[in-house]
């Protein structure tokens, strides 16, 4: 029995990220639970709020405390160690507790845009009995109603009358008689919407594991079965299968009533991975990820917090799914940066996972074949188990790659895009029938307009970052906030007509190697081809049924897939990633070669991988040649130790940013002047300076890069700069602050 409930608000304000008390009326004194979304008034307008906490008394005036208004969920929407989750990231990243709330439950439950789905359908009106009397009874007279009976008898499906006919092969009116006599009525039920995926039927067959499968498996095993927390990382090279250790770790999980969170990369390996874990699991799984409509979302969500699915695979905001007594998290690319949120909360699903665990119980498994530095190093520290599959599946080699030099081509007269070698080789897998997958990590045609009189670069109007040229709608387009505009005719600074496309894109990839090998099937796969839903899953297809001979693409054809017949990887150039100004670029471009590299060699073929560059010497580039993940590793951790860089310091990017560049580089000098106070705790202080993109979305920023060794210390001075620094500023300026950043643009 409680008398008073303690609700944060749906106002995102710093001030407010308080609890506030309200009244419990008594009709919800019994149901009224944590993790209800309920009605408020707040001031003078109704809000929406989420209960936290109980409480006997309120220090509150006793006529002043309001009453609840209304509970609008059914469900509780997070349970309380999911809210001391919420609370421990809202203390980590520093962040309002409500944005976190916010982050993790399905959105459309509280802005009540979702409304369950109800479905009509056909079911027996009479007992089985008195059905089997029926039926003899309409044995002769009518034999196409009686099959009807019989089908209800021996299927329990919802079907409407057309469906029911169609079943039944006969027509709509068979079915309206036997509603008519009474022997069929309408029933009703709330139905769950189900995402999009492909479906081939589940199948029990599984291939036998490998010894070194086997080995990773049993060790992992004794936590699971012991109930012990623990994490582990399995670091386990492209196609040493990886995912079969996943589904046998699942399936024991299952067999003693434990579900589990998959989760994988935003981008590339839903539709895949949601096939296979289908075959083994059925409707066991649920599927959650940010192509789903609101409604699809809401009822998958569902299905797993009645406990219809045990298992929710999705990309970063699965971490927070509702599974039931869930005893296993598996990150699946653990080194990909979409696991970090990239808007506040600016939350890194690794680190809510490990944390989850920690809270609730569990094992978690991050799985690579190419480990984020840091979690490799904690592995070596012992913070993690680590675990390796060392070698491929059928003991397949790794396939040899070839390092071009750009630079040389031109001097040896090639001013083509593809180097002689790559050519050499797309002409020989097409004649062999097998196929190519072409890599280039940026979509478009061409990434720049420059005036070759004044040298003007066109860019965007809103953000400090070049347009790039869209040849199928002949436009300009920001990558960053889609602004669009007309390709000028002249050069908006001088005016002259001299104006050229330079650098490339995926869009000129593919018309250049349609123009190069003619009569080859050439398909391409990035951000622009795949906005229609099931769009992704349709080329895959095609690539896995043979259709295209050439796939080009961005990131989203770098990683997971599997399919044997591609004999061919090309890189057209290594170096965009290599030139960003992040100190993570060199752990990028080892990850992103390591991982395109994968892509063949597997089943029977021999595979071939050609990587263009222009800086063949970059020991990036050189160590994913010849996949060797230690020799990388071992180079990179020193440069990092040196210059003081996780996972040697915790760091913490604070943006400043607003449309006055004026205020914004006081307000960046000022945080400057207080953090000085605080130096004795502080490794480092970069900046303040210009962001690299230094504006966006129309607002100028600046960033101050901290290097701070320990977590406590941070959390000490992010804490001080809250409580202290921020509430004194000005409110145009916006202060953004991002724990443990992964971009340092
Ligand atoms: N024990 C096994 N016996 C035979 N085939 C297997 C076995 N385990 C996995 N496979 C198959 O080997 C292939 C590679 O496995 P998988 O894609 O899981 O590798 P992976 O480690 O995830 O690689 P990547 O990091 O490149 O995604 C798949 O086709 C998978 O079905
Ligand atoms: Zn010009
Ligand atoms: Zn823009």
């Amino acid at each position: 029995m409680t008398d008073y409930v303690k609700i944060i608000v749906d106002i995102p304000l710093s001030h407010l990220d308080n609890s506030y008390d309200y009244r419990v009326p008594k009709k919800y004194k019994d149901i009224i639970k944590i993790g209800h979304a309920v009605k408020v008034r707040f001031g003078n307008r109704m809000v929406v709020g989420f209960v936290i906490g109980f409480s006997n008394t309120t220090d509150l005036d006793k006529d002043r405390v309001r009453d609840i208004s209304s509970i609008i969920t059914k469900e509780e929407l997070f349970n309380e160690e999911m809210l001391e989750l919420f609370k421990w990231m809202a203390s980590y990243y520093k962040c309002l507790l409500v944005k976190v709330i916010k982050s993790a439950i399905p959105t459309g439950v509280i802005t009540g845009k979702v409304k369950k789905k109800r479905v009509r359908f056909l079911s027996l009106n009479q007992n089985q009995e008195e059905t089997d009397r029926i039926i003899n009874e309409l044995r002769k007279k009518a034999p196409k109603q009686k099959e009807i009976l019989e089908f209800l008898l021996a299927n329990d499906e919802y079907l409407s009358t057309s469906q029911l006919a169609e079943r039944v092969s006969t027509s709509a009116g068979t079915v309206s008689r036997l509603i008519k006599k009474g022997y069929l009525k309408y029933e009703e039920k709330i139905s769950r919407r189900r995402p999009y995926f492909k479906k081939s039927s589940p199948g029990s067959s599984k291939p036998e594991l490998t010894k070194e499968q086997q080995e990773v498996i049993n060790k992992i095993l004794v936590n699971i079965k012991g109930n012990k927390t623990d994490s582990y990382l399995l670091h386990g090279v492209t196609g040493s299968g990886k995912t079969e250790v996943y589904l046998r770790i699942i399936e024991e999980g299952l067999s003693r009533g434990k579900g589990a969170i998959v989760l994988v990369p935003e981008i590339s390996l839903t539709p895949m991975m949601v096939r296979i874990f289908y075959q083994r699991f059925g409707d066991k799984i649920a599927v959650l990820h940010s192509n789903l409509s609101l409604g699809e979302r809401y009822d998958e969500w569902r299905r797993l917090y009645y406990g219809e699915a045990l298992i929710a695979i999705g990309a970063r905001s699965a971490v927070f799914a509702p599974v039931k007594n869930c005893g296993l998290i598996i990150i699946d690319e653990e080194h990909e940066t979409s696991y970090k949120q990239g808007e506040n909360p600016y939350y890194h699903a690794r680190e809510v996972a490990l944390k989850r665990v920690k809270l609730s119980g569990g094992v978690v498994i991050l799985g690579s074949a190419t480990p984020s530095l840091e979690s490799y190093y904690y592995a070596q520290e012992g913070k993690f188990k680590y675990l390796a599959l060392t070698e491929r599946i059928n003991a397949e080699e790794m396939p040899p790659v070839s390092i071009i030099d750009m630079r040389e081509e031109l001097r040896n007269g090639n001013t083509s895009i593809f180097s002689t070698s790559l050519k050499k080789a797309i002409n020989n897998s097409l004649l062999k029938k097998e196929q190519v997958l072409i890599f280039l990590n940026r979509r478009g045609y061409a990434n720049f307009i420059l005036c070759r009189e004044c040298g003007h670069v066109i860019k965007c109007k809103n953000c400090d970052i070049s347009l790039t040229y869209h040849e199928s709608e002949n436009s300009l387009r920001c990558h960053y906030c889609d602004f669009t505009s007309i390709v000028p005719r002249n050069c908006p600074a001088c005016g002259s007509v001299f104006i050229k496309k330079f650098g490339i894109g995926t869009e000129r990839i593919e018309e250049e190697l349609k123009k190069e090998f003619t009569g080859a099937v050439i398909e391409r796969m990035d951000v622009d081809t795949t906005t229609r839903k099931g769009s992704h899953y349709e080329i895959l297809e095609r690539i896995e049924k043979g259709e295209t001979d050439i796939l080009v693409g961005t990131q989203m054809i770098a990683k997971g897939h599997d399919y044997p017949n591609i004999s061919v990887v090309g890189v057209i150039t290594a170096d965009n990633i290599l030139n960003l100004p992040d100190f993570r670029s060199g752990e990028r471009t080892f990850q992103l070669l390591t991982q395109v590299a994968g892509r063949t060699g597997r089943g029977s073929k021999n595979g071939e991988v050609i990587i263009q560059t222009y800086t063949p010497e970059h020991y990036s580039i050189i160590a994913a040649s010849k996949h060797d993940y230690l020799q990388f590793y071992n180079q990179e951790i020193n440069s990092r130790k040196k210059l003081f860089y996780p996972p040697f310091s915790q760091l913490v990017n604070i943006i400043i940013q607003g449309y006055q560049e004026q205020g914004v580089v006081k307000a960046a000098e000022q945080l400057n002047v207080f953090l000085k106070d605080y130096q004795q705790y502080i490794k480092e202080i970069l900046g303040p300076s210009p962001a690299p993109i230094n504006k966006l979305r129309n607002r100028y920023r600046w960033q101050i890069i901290l290097k701070i060794q320990g977590w406590a210390k941070r959390n000490f001075i992010l804490a001080e700069t809250r409580s202290k620094f921020l509430p004194e500023q000005d409110k145009e300026i916006g202060f953004i602050i991002d724990v443990d950043p992964i971009k340092m643009l």
